[in-house]
């Protein structure tokens, strides 16, 4: 990346520390010290690993927190030289010294290397998360008829603007409340089943930008719009539902997903995830769903519906360091709909910022409209009131990570 692109690529105002794991009492605390080795102890006991893999693991999970940070040591891995880059300024230091969701990312490409995901050999390529992902499709096949039957009316009925600006408006509030699903905080239990909604009450968004996006889009015709994907499982049917919308309305020409080169945060998509949710959904008995899916499929055959992954997604980067080549790309979009917790926090990149600062203020340098669908699920916030901020912890003390607020904050383009 060249200095210059750097400095086009930063936000436009002071930028504050990084949010760390050593901050006694924060989420991140807890997320490093208790939420990961429980997470890789988790993918111990949800594959059949030969001992060799097993001990990788427990070795993982015994250096947290206070193990030091080292070099990746699986030699094949196509990422091997960005990893020594991001790990240089913070060697030695152990986990919570780092910043959080340095310490995040490198966890989960740690998971990687201990299972060999990147050797050749019977784990090359085995998504350690697999069982979970399946879990979270299959136990949510209620919500996902009831949501088919929408999309499918939704495009029957798409005729007047104020029919279309409604169904869109339904249909992005139902992808917000797909991302409280997440199986890297609440895994389906053996058997249980994940709860999911995909409408809540209004109050729970605290920004709410549905109407100027609703009024945007609705005058789209034959457009490209992006998807910054998050969670595969019912949150991934959020995605499928309002492209479906999109493409089926026209509104669209071209849905580009943005997916994870590899598997990472435990539930996050990568391109197979998506082709088997859409085989997934041609082969249901609701005939809804079946329909949906074989619309889906019709769109990734005819060019409509493009998967592209690439390794930045799964970077510990900001967002505004995203590759030039990756920016340009980007940059031919009308609207990005960025998903979830972890990529809001890359925008602001995982910053202390004051919660009530404008966030199109820090995330200027976006390459094109966006709009964050974001359930709370870490202590980073911006754009919210000083009254919010005064009623919200009376209301619910763990409304920063509890997955139940969320927001829908559109950012224009700037430049
Ligand atoms: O990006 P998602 O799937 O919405 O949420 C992922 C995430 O919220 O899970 C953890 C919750 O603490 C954080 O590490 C991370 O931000």
């Amino acid at each position: 990346m060249t200095p210059n692109n750097i400095q086009k690529l930063r936000p436009s105002l002071p930028i504050p520390t990084e949010i760390k794991g050593a901050e006694i009492g924060s989420f991140a605390h807890f997320t490093v010290c208790v939420r990961l080795p429980e997470i890789a102890q988790r993918v111990i006991a949800e594959n059949d690993f030969p001992l060799s893999i097993e001990q990788n693991l427990q070795v993982l999970i015994a250096e947290i927190p206070n193990g030091k940070i080292r070099d990746l040591q699986d030699v094949d891995a196509p990422d091997l030289a960005d990893w020594t880059g991001y790990i240089e300024p913070y060697k030695g230091n152990n986990w919570l010294e780092v910043p959080w969701y340095f310490a995040e990312a490198y966890f989960y490409r740690r998971i990687l290397e201990a299972t060999t995901y990147f050797q050749v050999g019977s784990w090359q390529n085995v998504d350690p998360y697999e069982k979970q992902k399946r879990l979270g499709l299959e136990t949510t096949i209620d919500a996902i008829g009831t949501l088919s039957e929408f999309g499918k009316s939704a495009i029957a009925s798409a005729t007047d603007i104020e029919t279309k600006k409604n169904a869109f408006g339904q249909l992005l509030s139902a992808d917000l409340w797909g991302n409280r699903v997440d199986l890297s905080l609440w895994p389906i239990l053996e058997g249980g089943s994940s709860r999911v909604e995909s409408t809540r009450e209004q109050s729970f968004i605290l920004v709410d930008d549905t109407a100027i996006i609703a009024e945007k889009v609705v005058n789209f015709q034959n457009l490209r719009i992006d998807f910054i994907v998050d969670n595969a499982g019912f949150e991934l049917i959020g995605d499928l539902c309002l492209a479906d919308y999109l493409l089926a309305s026209n509104l669209a020409a071209v849905v580009h997903l943005h997916l994870k080169a590899h598997p990472i945060f435990v539930s996050d998509a990568m391109s197979k995830d998506v082709l088997y949710t859409i085989e997934f959904l041609a082969q249901a008995t609701d005939v809804n769903v079946k329909e949906l899916g074989l619309r889906l499929k019709d769109y990734i055959e005819q060019g409509r519906l493009i998967c592209q992954e690439n390794l930045f997604w799964t970077s510990p980067l900001a967002f505004w360091e995203m590759p030039e080549l990756l920016y340009q790309e980007l940059t031919k979009s009308s609207l990005i709909i960025v998903k979830g917790d972890a990529n809001y926090r890359r925008t602001i990149g995982d910053r202390h910022w004051e919660y009530t600062t404008p966030y199109q203020s820090i995330t200027s340098y976006f390459p094109a409209p966006f709009v964050a669908l974001r359930t709370l699920k870490s202590e980073v916030a911006a754009g919210l009131s000083t009254e919010q901020l005064e009623q919200l912890p009376q209301q619910d003390a763990q409304w920063l990570t509890n997955g139940q607020w969320g927001v829908i904050q559109f950012v224009d383009r700037h430049h």
